[in-house]
């Protein structure tokens, strides 16, 4: 098949169902924003709601604000909102802290639920602060890892393991687990998994109820469009809302305004809440939100897999074989990014965002596209491929200027 035109991706966008989002978004002109893997751009009613929240709430309701402005309920009334992009039921997901505090404390409740057991599983691969809070946490525990081509999940899993830990769609690869499999494989040894969705949240539509997930949490600041730093969420299934989570702070007291001198932990989902919500994070995510309630999300994925297609097979035809695709080809085990490995990516991202195309690096050679069905236009993706071919091509990457490492990449 001949390489679709340029024309011919004009006019995939007139016919795109998702083509009213872009509109709701800020988007620099002439740049072109393939990085909403780790920063979603900005929504444009997010400034109004942010001021009012600041102006209003804060500069006229003051300290009412906690009962007038609903201020005290946002981490749950948020939670039900972003439990319908992962298809959580109401009462089972708190937005609150960030993913790193999260998982420490969904680790936490799940070992408490299998106190005869003692190893926790994740993934070699994973992000590193999962491995970080895992290794944190494992103390008296065991930590195996697994991976791709190490030792499989069957392989590791026996009477010991109380808890898996994996990230849905991996951060450097985009390949995505399947989540009912791997959920029945893990309950099917008697243990508990905690999914982490940072990748996959927004990004695609999620059933964990559907798939009997017992954990779950993830950031908002990616597909979701929250903001830099947004507040994350946690989810755990009703039948584990008797669990035990260390971070026993005033928020996830039973009756807070008691002021009691012993921790009681709430009843439900708000157990897993430990301090006073930054509000004004929350108002940004709450603009998000109000965009989301109109997504449908397998028009979504429907995007994000043609969008994602579209780019591989650019790739495959004009890059002509100066770098290799890292993410899988096959739709059932793909996230919504795909990654390109090049033995000199980090200078030749550099190269390509002067030229305003913005992906990311990720160490040791991938180059790394987020695809935000929202904003992301098939002519985004044309235009990025070309500009990737004449980087290459013209190997401007090799200036010096390219070389030089920034603090975050
Ligand atoms: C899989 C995964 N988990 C966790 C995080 C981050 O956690 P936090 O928001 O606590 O920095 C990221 C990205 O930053 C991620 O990709
Ligand atoms: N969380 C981030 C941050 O605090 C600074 C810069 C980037 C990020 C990211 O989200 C990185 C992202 N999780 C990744 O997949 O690489």
């Amino acid at each position: 098949m001949p390489d679709p035109t340029r024309d011919a991706c004009e006019t995939r966008d007139a016919h795109d169902p998702l083509r009213p989002f872009r509109d709701e978004f800020v988007l620099p002109d002439g740049l072109i924003y393939l990085d909403g893997n780790s920063l979603g751009a900005l929504p444009r009613h997010t400034a109004e709601r942010v001021a009012h929240v600041v102006t209003q709430e804060w500069g006229q309701g003051l300290i009412r604000s906690w009962n007038d402005a609903g201020w005290f309920d946002k981490p749950r009334t948020l939670g039900d909102r972003v439990g319908g992009l992962i298809g959580a039921e109401p009462g089972t997901v708190v937005v609150c802290d960030s993913t790193s505090v999260n998982v420490f404390k969904a680790l936490s409740a799940a070992l408490s639920l299998r106190p005869d057991r003692d190893v926790i599983v994740g993934d070699r691969d994973n992000f590193p602060t999962d491995l970080y809070i895992t290794q944190g946490l494992a103390g008296d525990h065991e930590h195996r890892l697994i991976s791709v081509d190490g030792p499989s999940l069957a392989e590791v899993l026996d009477e010991r393991v109380a808890v898996v830990l994996l990230t849905h769609v991996d951060y450097r690869t985009g390949r995505m687990y399947d989540m009912a499999a791997v959920t029945e494989q893990v309950h099917a040894a008697g243990a508990l998994i905690v999914w982490d969705l940072c990748h996959s949240a927004g990004a695609l539509p999620i059933d964990l109820d559907g798939c009997g997930a017992d954990f779950a949490v993830g950031c908002t600041y990616k597909y979701i469009n929250g903001g830099p730093g947004s507040p994350a969420f946690i989810h755990a299934a009703t039948r584990h809302h008797e669990a035990t989570q260390p971070l026993s702070g005033w928020h996830g007291h039973a009756r807070p305004f008691e002021f009691t001198g012993t921790y009681e932990p709430a009843a439900g989902i708000s157990r897993f809440l430990v301090g006073t919500p930054p509000l004004l994070s929350y108002a940004g995510l709450e603009a998000s939100l109000d965009l989301w309630d109109r997504v449908d999300l397998t028009a979504l994925r429907t995007k994000s897999l043609a969008l994602t297609d579209l780019f591989i097979d650019l790739v495959d035809s004009r890059l002509g074989g100066r770098v290799e695709v890292a993410t899988p080809r096959d739709h059932a085990v793909r996230g919504s990014q795909v990654s390109l490995r090049h033995e000199d990516g980090y200078a030749v991202m550099q190269a390509l965002i002067a030229r305003g195309v913005i992906g990311d690096f990720r160490a040791p050679d991938l180059i790394r596209f987020g695809f935000t069905p929202l904003y992301t236009s098939y002519v985004d993706v044309w235009d990025a491929v070309a500009t990737l071919a004449d980087v290459l091509e013209t190997e401007e990457w090799r200036e010096s200027r390219f070389a030089k490492r920034l603090l975050v990449t």
